[in-house]
């Protein structure tokens, strides 16, 4: 991207977008991939998580939307914005019932895609108010999840095509909770003794559902909804999966045995023991008791012969006791120690290295957070600027591309609401790492939310992108 720091911050950003659509228009063409279209009943290869799109055409499809936030904020009237985010609660509750209420349902029919259907048709179907459908509609259609085809005709958008019967959006989408904890968040943040708590039975999630029961309790007791949620949980996985597979060099873990922790399914498991380059190594998925069952039942359908051979073991393990499989082994922890608060993250990873050898490797995968500082703007400079640049990030836009990064970034205030964990920047992550015992040997960040960061017992830490070159060198201490 070329540097615009002559320019105003519209016309700045207003040509930071149109090179960021230029690079995407032509990494689409040179993919050979169909043309961009809401108004379509086909999802586009884009939309569908097993694909992964090239590092340019990730690049400029993330600087185009931290764009279009940026624009936004500098664009609406700031009145008009605290209505909107005031009453983005009605956000929620539109997606619910639009999901839940059967109207995505009526609307996916092969006839309903290609003609839409009215109001008054729904209203038959489903014995549900025709005005209230219409207000419901409205709303979600200047969120882009329908259009109006003719007045009080609706058609679904492509984005909807996500909230349809076995999509990985519609599992998303049914997990239920959210509204409720982030009701009690203010009482969380803000009152009584839990105010400064770190404990994971001392969350808006405690005070929303009434119980004294951590999250994962509470779930042991409601198998219908652990069910929910472990599919949930599944599709964020399903998400960053293939960048994952592809970005971080697995070739570099032969002849290892590598032990997920708290696999849950153990789908990185199913994965990784189908790379070529990992055939010499051993695997081993570890959960609580009351979860490896599941994981038995997934793993069975796929690799029944690796888990007869035992090339796959499957076994009980509390992460809160000592790893005894850590020499000379490499220790996962995906999508783990976010749901954790600091000092049970540093237990988590002593009882990890306990028994670690000099050729332990314990990978972290979870989100690296960047600070949401601006570049090019007044107070760059002194807040982090200086770094935003090395980057050669465009003029105007957040370190951590702000609108782009909204899913993950809410999601960390929901794991805070029910975990007291959150998503961590790379000092935090070095913080945790030192009081543990470990270095931070390399973090490297995949075309996905998530980031692979290795620990030993060794030391030095230098990061690389998602093609695989050196970003920057930073010594842990
Ligand atoms: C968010 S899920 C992540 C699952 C999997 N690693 C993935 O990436 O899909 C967290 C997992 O940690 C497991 N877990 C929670 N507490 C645990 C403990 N004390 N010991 C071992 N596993 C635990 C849960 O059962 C669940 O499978």
């Amino acid at each position: 991207m070329g540097s615009f720091a002559h320019l105003s911050e519209l016309r700045s950003l207003q040509n930071t977008l149109n090179q960021a659509i230029d690079a995407f228009e032509q990494e689409r063409c040179s993919l050979d991939l169909p043309e961009l279209s809401t108004y379509t009943s086909d999802p586009h290869p884009l939309d569908d998580l097993n694909f992964l799109p090239s590092t340019s055409l990730f690049a400029a499809r993330r600087t185009a939307l931290a764009c279009i936030g940026q624009l936004k904020v500098l664009l609406q009237s700031p009145y008009e914005k605290v209505v909107e985010q005031s009453c983005a609660v009605y956000d929620t509750a539109c997606l619910d019932i639009f999901v839940r209420g059967g109207l995505v349902d009526e609307l996916a029919t092969p006839d309903a895609l290609l003609n839409g259907r009215s109001i008054d048709e729904l209203h038959q179907a489903l014995d549900l108010s025709p005005k209230r459908i219409s207000v419901i509609f409205r709303l979600l259609a200047a969120q882009g999840w329908l259009r109006e085809v003719t007045e009080n005709t609706f058609v679904l958008n492509r984005p909807a095509l996500q909230l349809r019967r076995g999509s990985c959006g519609r599992t998303w989408s049914l997990t239920p909770g959210k509204p409720k904890v982030a009701s009690s968040l203010l009482d969380f943040v803000t009152q009584g003794e839990w105010k400064y708590s770190v404990s994971p039975a001392e969350t808006a999630f405690q005070i929303s559902h009434g119980t004294s029961d951590t999250l994962f309790q509470y779930l042991a007791r409601n198998p219908d909804q652990f069910e929910q949620w472990s599919a949930s949980v599944r599709t964020y996985g399903d998400a960053c999966h293939l960048a994952l597979m592809e970005d971080y060099p697995w070739h570099k873990l032969t002849q290892k045995t590598i032990v997920d922790c708290g696999a849950g399914l153990g789908s990185l498991v199913e994965s990784l023991v189908k790379l070529p380059c990992l055939s010499d190594c051993n695997f081993v998925a570890q959960d609580l008791p009351q979860i490896t069952p599941s994981t038995t039942s997934n793993l069975n359908r796929s690799c029944e012969d690796l888990l007869s051979s035992r090339r796959i073991t499957i076994e009980s393990y509390d992460f809160f006791s000592p790893q005894q499989r850590a020499a000379g082994a490499v220790i996962i922890l995906k999508h783990i120690l976010h749901n954790w608060p600091d000092h049970d993250c540093v237990r988590i990873l002593q009882n990890a290295a306990l028994e670690a050898d000099p050729e332990t490797k314990i990978l972290i995968i979870d989100n690296v957070v960047l600070p949401s500082t601006v570049s090019g703007s007044p107070h760059a400079l002194q807040d982090g600027g200086a770094e935003s640049r090395k980057d050669s990030l465009p003029e105007f836009l957040p370190r951590n591309y702000g609108a782009a990064a909204k899913a993950s970034l809410a999601l960390g205030v929901h794991m805070m609401g029910v975990f007291n964990g959150h998503e961590r920047t790379l000092a935090q992550w070095e913080a945790i790492a030192e009081r543990s015992g470990l270095h931070i040997d390399m973090v490297y960040h995949v075309r996905a939310p998530d980031s692979v960061i290795e620990c030993s017992l060794g030391s030095g830490t230098r990061m690389q992108n998602s093609a695989g070159e050196p970003r920057a060198t930073r010594p842990v201490s």
